[in-house]
């Protein structure tokens, strides 16, 4: 660190506005029947006589058609017949998604006590895709607890910037106050807003470029490390990668070392907790002394730990670090008040938290695409070989790699990590033509918005030239890799540029083979991860004759 250069413009795409049709859902009349009611006809059986499904055409805008046969090799993507039940809510027979008054519709297939828990558990990533087709909003049901889905791009963007205020983040970064209950993730209302100004000077772009020799130097021992023939797993060597990078230039510091390997452990077991206890029907279980309680309760302490031992040497030798955690031992806010360091402590392991997986799973991603794209690999490789040629990456050659930013792009679209990002209204809201009463926990998925074929195009096909300026691009608000308004992703730069990275470095080296025979699928856990992703390193001519760089 300490060599915070000037000039790198780390820009994403700017989508240009170019309106697809969105067909809108109609919630129908306001004067139906009471959410009770419809929520007791959601359940599978014939549909009740009367006018209310004819009153509330609910979007079913097509076939499940987003399966391609260049689709993502998830089973839960290819091109399937709806099921029966679909086939008979577009007929018009099955009432069981029927919007009424203002209040949203209740997804098919809700199931008496469990609801929706069975597609949940069976296939998450599938299941939240297919909600999109029964309207701009609509709820599930896990348990006793209701979760209210929204679709559209366009209320999605309003929920999150205009009305942002009338939601806190809700009932998953609850779980993840297991790291820090003020972390920047996590932290509500005035608290947020001081602490994201404080923390934004170490993310801005221009101090971002001060981190790209770092992020080198951290990336450069694992790429060496790979033996040629060797089969790696993808997302733990991604994970290695950008968990180093993240401490390097949070406090200096690498995986190899101690206390690393505690934070990794504990960030890791955290992570899983959160998840699992976002989704479990009934928050009493967290709090019961069983073992997996105990172990997530141990990790957050032994984290919180590790990461105070770092803030405490940082205090005693403050010459002798240039890193985040120094930016943040100094930040002021208007008042000129600084932070206390148990505020430090949560910063630092909530940006350990929101800073690392997201970053590998993209990675991992792109590189599996990567390897079934021999065309898209060449095409990385006349771009990224002549820039490495010339030396080590630096921050003034990122510019020229457009394509391998594609590549970042469109992996970003197609495995965007966050599957299920989660709100709660704290006042009514109003959006589109429902009404979401206070304390309503809501869901957005950026995840299933980014594979919506009304949006993109053969949504399912791996193509980073659909980022290409001259073509059409999405309308505004359905590309949020980052999120959007004021909770949007304060490290976004700092992703881009190490992916970009990471990309280019990894590709100048080798190729990195599909193991033949082996399917990977995405799973929907605290971000949407590979499956299994073995890939096989293979020595690129140039690096095995001396050329490597
Ligand atoms: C490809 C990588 C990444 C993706 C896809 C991603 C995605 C996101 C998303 C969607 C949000 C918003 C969540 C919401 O609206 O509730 C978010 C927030 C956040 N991200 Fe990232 N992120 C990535 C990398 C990073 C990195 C590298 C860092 C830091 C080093 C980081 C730090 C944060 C923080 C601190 C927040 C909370 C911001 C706030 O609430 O003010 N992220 N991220």
């Amino acid at each position: 660190m300490g060599r915070h250069r000037r000039g790198d413009r780390v820009c994403r795409p700017d989508p240009v506005v170019h309106r697809h049709p969105h067909a809108a859902a109609r919630a129908g009349s306001r004067t139906g029947p009471c959410r009770d009611l419809l929520e007791r006809r959601s359940g599978p059986g014939p549909p009740p006589p009367g006018p209310v499904a004819r009153q509330n055409p609910v979007r079913t805008r097509r076939d499940d058609r987003s399966g391609s046969a260049r689709g993502t090799g998830d089973p839960a993507d290819t091109p399937r017949r709806q099921p029966a039940r679909d086939r008979a809510h577009r007929s018009g027979k099955d009432r069981s998604v029927t919007a009424s008054m203002n209040v949203p519709p209740v997804a098919p297939g809700k199931l008496p006590l469990i609801g929706h828990a069975v597609p949940l558990i069976r296939n998450r990533l599938a299941f939240i895709q297919r909600l999109r087709t029964y309207g701009p909003i609509v709820r599930v049901t896990v348990g006793p607890k209701t979760l209210t889905v929204v679709n559209s791009p366009e209320l999605m963007h309003k929920m999150l910037t205009s009305q942002a205020d009338r939601f806190t983040k809700g009932l998953l970064f609850e779980k993840l106050k297991l790291f820090g209950k003020d972390a920047l993730p996590v932290a509500e209302g005035k608290p947020h807003l001081r602490r994201r100004r404080m923390m934004q000077p170490a993310f801005h772009r221009e101090q971002i470029a001060g981190y790209v020799t770092t992020m080198r130097d951290t990336v450069e021992p694992y790429i060496t490390s790979w033996r040629d023939g060797t089969p790696l797993d993808m997302k733990t060597e991604m994970q290695l990668m950008t968990q180093g990078v993240v401490m390097s230039a949070l406090f200096s510091s690498s995986p190899e070392r101690e206390p690393a390997h505690t934070i990794l452990d504990s960030v890791d077991t955290v992570f899983r907790t959160a998840i699992q206890r976002a989704l479990m029907p009934v928050s009493a279980l967290e709090r019961l002394p069983i073992r997996r309680n105990r172990k997530a309760k141990a990790a957050a302490t032994a984290l919180r730990s590790a990461v105070a031992d770092i803030i405490t040497e940082h205090r005693t030798h403050p010459d002798a670090y240039d890193d985040i955690v120094s930016l943040l031992l100094t930040a002021q806010d208007e008042t000129g008040a600084t932070l206390p360091d148990d505020e430090i402590l949560s910063e630092v392991t909530g940006l350990l938290a929101a800073g690392s997986e997201t970053t590998a799973v993209v990675l991992a991603w792109l590189f599996h695409e990567l390897g079934r794209n021999p065309d898209l690999e060449r095409q990385l490789h006349e771009e990224v070989d002549p820039v490495l040629a010339e030396g080590p990456l630096t921050v003034d050659k990122i510019p020229r790699l457009p394509f391998t930013r594609r590549l970042v792009s469109e992996t970003l679209r197609l495995y965007n990590p966050a599957w299920l990002v989660t709100r709660r209204t704290i006042a009514p809201v109003t959006l589109g033509e429902f009404s979401l009463p206070a304390g309503e926990d809501v869901i957005w998925s950026g995840y299933a918005l980014h594979r919506d074929p009304d949006l993109y195009p053969d949504p399912l096909r791996f193509d980073p030239d659909r980022w290409l300026p001259e073509r059409p691009q999405p309308p505004k608000g359905a590309f949020i890799p980052f999120g959007s308004g004021k909770r949007m992703c304060i490290g976004e730069a700092f992703a881009w540029t190490e992916a970009t990275i990471i990309t280019a470095m990894v590709a100048s080296r080798w190729r990195l083979r599909p193991i033949p025979g082996s399917t990977v699928r995405p799973v929907g856990a605290i971000t949407t991860h590979p499956s299994s992703l073995r890939m096989v390193p293979e020595a690129r001519q140039h690096a095995l004759t001396g050329m490597a760089r």
